[in-house]
């Protein structure tokens, strides 16, 4: 289950913006590290940052929380730029490297939170997180683990009261049982609160039921973007009998985000140009894990940014062939060939997918 039920206090029905990136790029020497990165994010969402590594991810929010600047383009976060007065106190920002001082205990480290932030700090938010991952409040920051020097981050990042959480891998060295507790905790404080969460992470099984709002980079770019529900609907597994050279023509019509053929069989991701004709095959709606793993697995598939993450400030720059958004559809150009990944008409022994696993990876934190 998405989580679809959200307070009044959410922020989702007031049209706020959290984050609005306008052909927003960052270079370390001559090298990109993100480019032409344009979209928009309303509040109270809570937004997969999803992407292989190296994508752009940490760079996005350290562009968000003001701690890297653009080399290029702009960021706007709750209607303010990041870096400044009053973009620092609405933002809080969980680092992949986790800045702790050592040397202090983490009874000292809350108590330096509750100092450094006066006004919005919640110290019972910040000790049940601690409890809850059972740290001794009288242990040095240098002694405790991975796991738990990120569950600490965390109570410093949520007790703050943020409006936009930026959270770079924040389950990565947790249990399994603590990330399924930090998870529900995020839903539950986002819901209460109305906090806007960016979320970056690998475990997309761990996704679904967490997130509803989307952000796929890749190369440095915006690959997908948009509410789940948008961009899930804007897409069709398709899987039949494979004769012949490639996908069936009524198949290949739309846009082909990744296609696999084994064992005289199909399975196709595509972005859905109006209703994929009837024939020998079945259709239907891919998971959020079945959909990023498509586009994981295939670079070059065509971008899609659904009118829900279209900046309002100013247009989307479109690239040649892109079309204006229709709410629900892909906003892409003409359909590109079918062509499997490398120019193969087979995938490996092994790669392949041959039956389908629909909806698998359900809710973290359902
Ligand atoms: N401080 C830096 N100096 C030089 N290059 C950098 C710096 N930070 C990031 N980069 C480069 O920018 C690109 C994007 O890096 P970034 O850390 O944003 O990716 P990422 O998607 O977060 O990757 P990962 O999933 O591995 O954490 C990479 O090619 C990286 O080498």
């Amino acid at each position: 289950m998405r989580p679809t039920v959200r307070g009044e206090v959410d922020g989702r029905a007031s049209g706020r913006t959290a984050i609005e990136a306008i052909g927003l790029g960052k270079r370390y020497r001559r090298r990109w590290a993100l480019r032409d990165c344009t979209f928009r994010l309303p509040a109270g969402r809570i937004c997969a940052l999803v992407g292989p590594n190296g994508a752009g991810k940490s760079t996005l929010l350290s562009l968000a929380s003001g701690l890297a600047r653009p080399s290029e383009g702009s960021v706007r976060v709750c209607g303010t730029a990041p870096a400044t007065a009053a973009g620092r106190p609405v933002i809080a920002h969980l680092a992949q490297d986790r800045p702790l001082y050592p040397a202090l205990t983490v009874a000292e480290t809350l108590r330096l939170g509750r100092a450094l932030n006066p006004g919005r700090w919640s110290g019972r938010c910040a000790e049940r997180i601690v409890r809850d991952g059972r740290i001794p409040l009288d242990a040095r920051v240098a002694a405790l683990s991975g796991g738990q020097r990120t569950r600490l981050a965390l109570a410093l990042a949520f007790a703050k009261r943020p409006e936009l959480l930026l959270l770079d891998e924040p389950l990565a060295d947790l249990d399994p049982l603590a990330r399924h507790r930090i998870a529900a905790l995020l839903l539950a404080e986002a819901a209460a609160h109305g906090t806007t969460v960016v979320l970056s992470s690998d475990l997309l099984a761990e996704l679904d039921g967490v997130c509803d709002y989307l952000l796929v980079l890749g190369g440095g770019r915006v690959r997908l973007a948009g509410e789940v529900d948008d961009v899930i609907g804007a897409h069709a597994l398709v899987m039949g009998p494979h004769r012949g050279a490639g996908l069936p023509p009524q198949v290949a019509a739309h846009p082909v985000v990744e296609a696999q053929l084994s064992g005289g069989r199909f399975t196709a991701v595509v972005q859905r140009n109006g209703t994929v004709a009837a024939g020998l095959w079945e259709t239907a709606e891919p998971s959020l894990e079945e959909l990023l793993l498509a586009y994981l697995r295939a670079p070059d598939a065509p971008e899609l940014i659904a009118p829900s993450a279209e900046p309002v400030s100013a247009p989307l720059r479109r690239r040649p062939g892109n079309k204006p958004g229709i709410p629900g559809m892909p906003r892409n150009g003409p359909p590109r060939p079918a062509a499997l990944p490398g120019g193969r008409a087979e995938v490996p022994r092994g790669a392949a997918r041959t039956r389908h696993d629909h909806h698998s990876g359900k809710g973290a934190a359902a």
